[in-house]
This record gives C-alpha cells, structure tokens and sequence, in this order.
C-alpha cells in the first residue's frame, strides 16, 4: 500500500491501527419522502428502533465512563428515546416525510423549544441536536458521527477536526492524530501540542486509508508509512524509551552556561494552568482568556471574570502570569463582540480593535483583571493582542493604568508591530511575539490551511526577520537605561525546540508554550551555550528558505534526534 507525507506538528514516533473520523452527517433533504412502499407504522418504528440503538450505544459508553462524561452519556442516551422528541418526528411522518427527515425536523423543533426555555434547560440543545445525528446514522446504516468508540488505543484519522471533536478526545484511547486537511496552526495541531499526542497534518489522501490500517506515524518529519519494517519498529520503540525521559522539567529554563530563560506556559483556563504548574512552569506567559469564554453568547459579568482569572492566579502563587485581554474574532469568534458577518475576518475587529466597536467590554476585562490580581500573590502583567500601531499601545497603556495595572505589554503578532517595535515599546513594558498570526499575517497564508502549510512556518526567513527586529527594536529603546524591555515568544515556535533555541539566540528573553512542550524544550536549550544559541540563529537568518534554515539548525542540534524530536 501506498505511504503518505503531511506535516509533522507534534513530535513522537509510534505504530497503531487507524480508526477514521466518520464523515460529518449531510442533513436529508427538505422534503424528502417515504417510499411508496413503507407504511406510516413502519416508519414509525424504525424510527423507534433506530432511537433504542442509540440509546442502548450510549448507555454502554456511560457506563465505561466516569464522572461527569458518565453523566452527560447517560443523559443523553435518555433523550434519544424521549417521549417528546418521538411524537414530534412521528408528526412529521404523518405528513410523508422520510424517517430521516422527520427525526431531522424533530430534532431541531425541540433543540428551539430548549432554547426558547433558557438556563438549563438551553444548554441541552446541543444534545438533541446530537441525538437526532446519531439517529439519523443508524437509519442510514453508517458509523455515528464524532470521535469512534474502540476498546483498544487507536490512532485518530479524520479530514480536520473540529474543536468539538478535539474535546471528546481521551488521550488514553488516542494514540495520535493525523489529517488529510488542516494546518500547522490549525485547532488539531494545537491540542495535539497541549495534550503531547503525536501528530501529523494535511497528508493528503489518508483519510481514504480503511479502518484498522496498521500505520507508523513521525510527528516530526511527517512521514506515514503503510508498509512498516524493522526500521519504523526499532524507531517507534527508541521513542517510546526517550519519551520516558521527557517527562520532567526541573522548573528552571537555562542555556548549558546557566544562562536563564524563563520558560512558561499558554494556557485557557485554571484546570491548564493546574497542569501546567504540575509540569513545573516558570509562570504563565499567555492566558488566552477568550478561551474562558468561547461559546458564551452574552459578555461575562465582571464577577463571572473575576472568578475565572483567579483560579489561574491561584495556580502560581508568587510567580508571573501574563493576561491577555480578549482575542475575540477571526478563528476564535466570541458572539457578543464578533460581527459574524465581516467578509474577511482575519483582516478585522479582532482582539485590541474591539475597544472601538463594543464599547466598555475591555475597560470592563481590565478591571477584572486588576481585581482578581489585587487579591493574589501572583505578578500579573496585562497584555493586549492584535495591536498594530505605537497608538494602539499607548491607548492600552492608559487603559491599564487606569484600571490600576502595573505592567502593561502587547503581542506583537501583526508585521507592523515587528517593524515599529521601539516606538510601541516606549509606551509599554514588554512585549511578547506571537508567532502563529505574525507568520500568517507577513507570509499573507490563513494559519488554518493545509495547502499553505509551506508558507505557514516560523522558520521562514521573513518571520524570523522580524523576530529580529523586535528584538533590535527594543535594544534601540533601552539604550542609556540600565533594564531594557522584554520580548518573549508565546506563539507556537516556542514550542519546537530546534527554533526554540534560534529564538533564544536572536534575543528572545522568555519562551511560553503548551506545558507538554516544557521538558523537550528546556532539555534541547540547556544542550547550548549562549553563544551556540546566537550562531545557530545567525544561522538560520542567514539561511535561503524555512527548509534550509529548519536543517541546518537541525543538523547542528544531535539531541533532537536522540530524543526523537
Ligand atoms: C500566541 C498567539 O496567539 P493566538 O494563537 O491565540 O492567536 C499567536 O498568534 O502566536
Ligand atoms: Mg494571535
């Protein structure tokens, strides 16, 4: 059988069977009619039989969960045979409609109903909505929709993931992600990342591999092979022994000549950043707050705020925790800031710029933000995304002052923050480099497609150009003082330990990732010497394209291999 090559975004070697991602349900036509041949009565039991097997799939899963899923499945196993939602499809089926199309209809006046009644009983939509899929696919006689059950560990194939399937994962059954679509950047790449799962992107075609394929997968180099020999068995066991040993980090974050680099984590709320302070972070170098709130429809009330920034507070107690204020829009819409309706999201009100469209919701965060900080021990710094002009700085600076906070930073993550990084610095006191939209952003490439994934990289020589002139900007704007002012890295580069190190040379004085990442970085950085770190940079600024620069650094680092990064 043919093999296939992707984009490695989370490093790990390993040998598994293949289950695939059902396709997603396509909805029965409006319409759609029952065979002259099926009685009303027929129709309406295979539709009550079709609800009975979901029922009885979803109470065996309940019952091998725990908890809170246990709760949910059980749950929503009852509402698959739910009196209300029955007698609705069953009138749907009076007027001639296919079982399909009468359990669709039925499912969505219901999942109205609930929403209509609010509270509670609105957030139980989404399970109708699940259960009448789920339904739908047993009258079909195909696989139900969402992550695949096995009894055994399997390595998840799918076209991309949504972020709702990336939830469902449970990185005990999963033993690697792999996608004919999507991207570096993309929401399968980062939870790879953040759950330490091996995975490879936009490996066109493996999404028509059969189930239960035994497949080797390089989370590095993107290489899958079909066809595995005694080489693909000897690397996946190196790794699983190297793996092993890249479980701890020390908590220190240094260069071979005890040269310090903080290392710190991303993270989206408290139960992250409980992890991330178990996997020894230095402290939190992004708090993506947008994350405590995806999927509210209305602004969280100060106090709603204030509760959720302190249960990330309360994680590093006495230690640095950088919030970011809402980096609403875009791939991360919020509905009560986005204008679902902006023909080029990426290009719009996104992050900072919402001060000027919804009026009150930063001064608001920000004040919540100060008080959360005023009860802990914490050192909080406030950070604003999407600022591209010295003016935008200055007016977040003012903002955070008023609000009573201290240390006021920006990403710099737009190419006309990179450029003009000393002006914006004399109005703030850090800076952090957001690599995942400063790529997209100069190399014009959505950070979401596969098909640009070439283009997407931090290693190309245009990124790391401006990466170079942040840095340059902010020497300029220390000059004569005795502290100049930071930049750190909290975009996903941070995260590759290769050009974790480059960052270091180039200047970079803080790296912020996914906890998973801590131990592999602080591992391959603390194998240089300052001075190696700033040859392995010149290096790779000096270098023709992103494959070049990613080689010759590669080259220049054995660790790497050692360790199977
Ligand atoms: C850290 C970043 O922000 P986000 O990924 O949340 O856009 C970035 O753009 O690099
Ligand atoms: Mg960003």
């Amino acid at each position: 059988m043919q093999n296939f090559s992707g984009v490695g975004v989370s490093p790990g070697r390993i040998i598994g069977q293949i289950r695939q991602m059902p396709k997603p349900l396509i909805e029965p036509a409006d319409g759609e009619l029952r065979a002259d041949s099926t009685t009303l009565d027929q129709a309406a039991s295979a539709l009550r039989l079709a609800a009975a097997a979901v029922e009885a799939d979803l109470t065996t899963r309940a019952l091998a969960a725990h908890g809170e899923a246990r709760e949910v499945l059980e749950a929503t196993a009852q509402m698959a045979v739910d009196p209300m939602l029955h007698d609705a499809a069953v009138d749907v089926l009076s007027q001639g409609r296919s079982a399909e199309r009468a359990i669709w209809e039925a499912g969505a006046s219901v999942a109205q109903m609930l929403v209509n009644l609010g509270g509670y009983l609105a957030e139980r939509a989404t399970d109708v909505l699940d259960v009448r899929a789920r339904i739908v696919a047993e009258l079909r006689g195909v696989a139900a929709p969402g992550v695949p059950e096995s009894a055994t560990p399997f390595i998840l194939v799918a076209d991309d993931l949504a972020p709702a399937d990336t939830a469902t994962l449970d990185p005990a059954k999963v033993l690697a992600l792999l996608t004919a679509g999507g991207g570096p950047q993309s929401h399968t790449a980062i939870i790879a990342r953040a759950l330490g799962l091996p995975a490879v992107v936009a490996a066109a075609g493996v999404d028509e591999l059969p189930g239960g394929t035994l497949i080797y997968l390089d989370g590095a180099s993107g290489a899958i092979t079909v066809d595995l020999g005694p080489d693909e068995i000897a690397a996946a066991d190196a790794w699983a022994r190297a793996n092993a040993t890249l479980a701890v980090f020390d908590g220190d974050g240094r260069t071979a000549d005890g040269h310090r680099i903080p290392l710190l984590a991303n993270v989206g709320g408290s139960a992250d950043a409980l992890a991330a302070a178990g996997a020894g972070a230095q402290g939190v170098g992004l708090l993506r707050t947008e994350f405590c709130f995806l999927g509210r429809d209305t602004e969280p009330t100060v106090a709603e705020q204030i509760a959720a920034y302190r249960g990330v507070l309360d994680a590093f107690p006495g230690k640095k925790v950088v919030v970011r204020t809402l980096d609403a829009g875009a791939d991360k819409p919020l509905p009560f800031v986005t204008d679902a309706t902006e023909p080029n999201p990426a290009l719009g009100v996104r992050g900072y710029r919402i001060v000027g469209t919804s009026r009150g919701v930063l001064e608001r965060q920000l004040s919540a933000i100060a008080a959360a900080a005023a009860d802990s021990t914490a050192d909080v710094w406030v950070m604003a995304p999407m600022i591209s002009t010295a003016e935008e700085a200055g007016q977040f600076a003012a903002l955070a002052a008023a609000a009573g906070l201290k240390t006021p930073g920006v990403m710099v993550e737009v190419p006309s923050a990179a450029l003009t990084a000393e002006a914006i610095l004399s109005h703030v006191e850090f800076v952090s480099l957001g690599t995942n939209d400063l790529t997209q952003y100069a190399m014009a490439a959505d950070r979401q497609l596969g098909p640009l994934s070439g283009l997407n990289t931090p290693w190309q020589p245009a990124v790391l150009q401006l990466v170079r002139l942040t840095v340059a900007g902010a020497q300029a704007e220390g000059r004569g003082k005795s502290v100049g002012k930071p930049v750190g890295v909290c975009g996903e580069a941070a995260a590759d330990p290769a050009l974790a190190v480059v960052l270091v040379g180039l200047g970079v004085a803080s790296l912020s990732m996914t906890a998973r990442a801590l131990a592999a970085v602080a591992a391959v950085l603390s194998s240089v010497t300052l001075a190696e770190a700033r040859a392995l940079a010149q290096l790779a600024l000096a270098a023709p394209s992103a494959d070049d620069a990613r080689a010759a650094v590669r080259a220049r680092l054995p660790l790497l291999d050692e360790l199977g990064l």
